[in-house]
């Protein structure tokens, strides 16, 4: 049986995207997963996404790491299941879909997809770092010797260290002038630094914006594959009304058989 993919960037986080509505795909098969995310004996992604339908929603999104294991909410891919949506014929420049956090609505236009995240309201402020969750659980620590930082050591040491086996995607900082930053992340399940990771700028934006950081209402985040946006409101303790916003874009259609 031959099925078909898509592969999609998100600012560098990419992503082999596959439309199940027909429910095809062997979703517990956790070695193929890996293989076809493995980055030379498959396609390579840090993630595979899975389009499938939904009954109160445009369609629901199931998100698995580069590790072959279903993972918690990507915000990157999110974007990209977006366009891919799009381009399937199922949205045309709105949509909502159900993901592993909840419903989320989202906006297309051209390659830019701007995606609403969930609530945030519980921040965990720590002497050298905040913990909070925006789908996918994330350290945020502010690096003071940017240059030198090795993203993938100091990330695997604490994804280990800190967090166990259950872990954490890990996020460096490096404030550039008020409500903007460089970011550099750790990501979970893919056991490396990923060029973004979508769930984790939003966390350093809200964090940012926690410790005085950002005082205006949005966060511009340099990452390694570019530049993403997020903008929110803050209520009492409650963040809400958080928008992810950047670039998405096919790069590759094929079948594997
Ligand atoms: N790159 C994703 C994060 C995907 C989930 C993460 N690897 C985890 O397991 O927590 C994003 O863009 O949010």
């Amino acid at each position: 049986m031959q099925l078909t993919f898509c592969k999609y960037q998100a600012t560098g986080n990419d992503f082999i995207m596959v439309d199940n509505r027909h429910d095809f795909f062997p979703k517990n098969d956790t070695k193929t997963i890996e293989r076809l995310c493995h980055r030379r004996f498959g396609i390579g992604a840090d993630g595979l996404i899975l389009l499938e339908t939904d009954n109160s929603t445009d369609f629901r999104m199931v998100y698995y790491n580069a590790d072959g294991r279903e993972g918690s909410m990507c915000g990157n891919g999110g974007r990209c299941i977006v366009a891919f949506a799009k381009y399937l014929g199922i949205i045309d420049t709105h949509c909502s879909f159900v993901a592993f956090d909840g419903v989320h609505r989202a906006r297309i236009s051209g390659d830019v997809v701007a995606l609403q995240m969930q609530d945030v309201s519980q921040i965990h402020v720590k002497p050298k770092y905040l913990f909070l969750d925006t789908g996918s659980p994330h350290h945020v620590q502010l690096w003071e010797d940017w240059e030198t930082l090795d993203a993938e050591k100091e990330g695997k040491r604490l994804r280990y260290g800190l967090y166990g086996e259950k872990g954490s995607n890990i996020n460096f900082v490096n404030p550039l002038e008020s409500g903007h930053f460089e970011v550099r992340t750790y990501e979970r399940g893919v056991e490396s630094e990923t060029y973004s990771c979508g769930t984790g700028v939003t966390a350093v934006a809200i964090a940012m914006h926690e410790l005085g950081r950002a005082s205006g209402s949005e966060a511009i985040l340099e990452t390694k594959g570019g530049n993403l946006r997020v903008c929110f409101t803050k209520e009492g303790a409650v963040y809400s009304d958080i928008w992810l916003e950047g670039p998405a874009e096919q790069v590759f259609k094929g079948s594997v058989s």
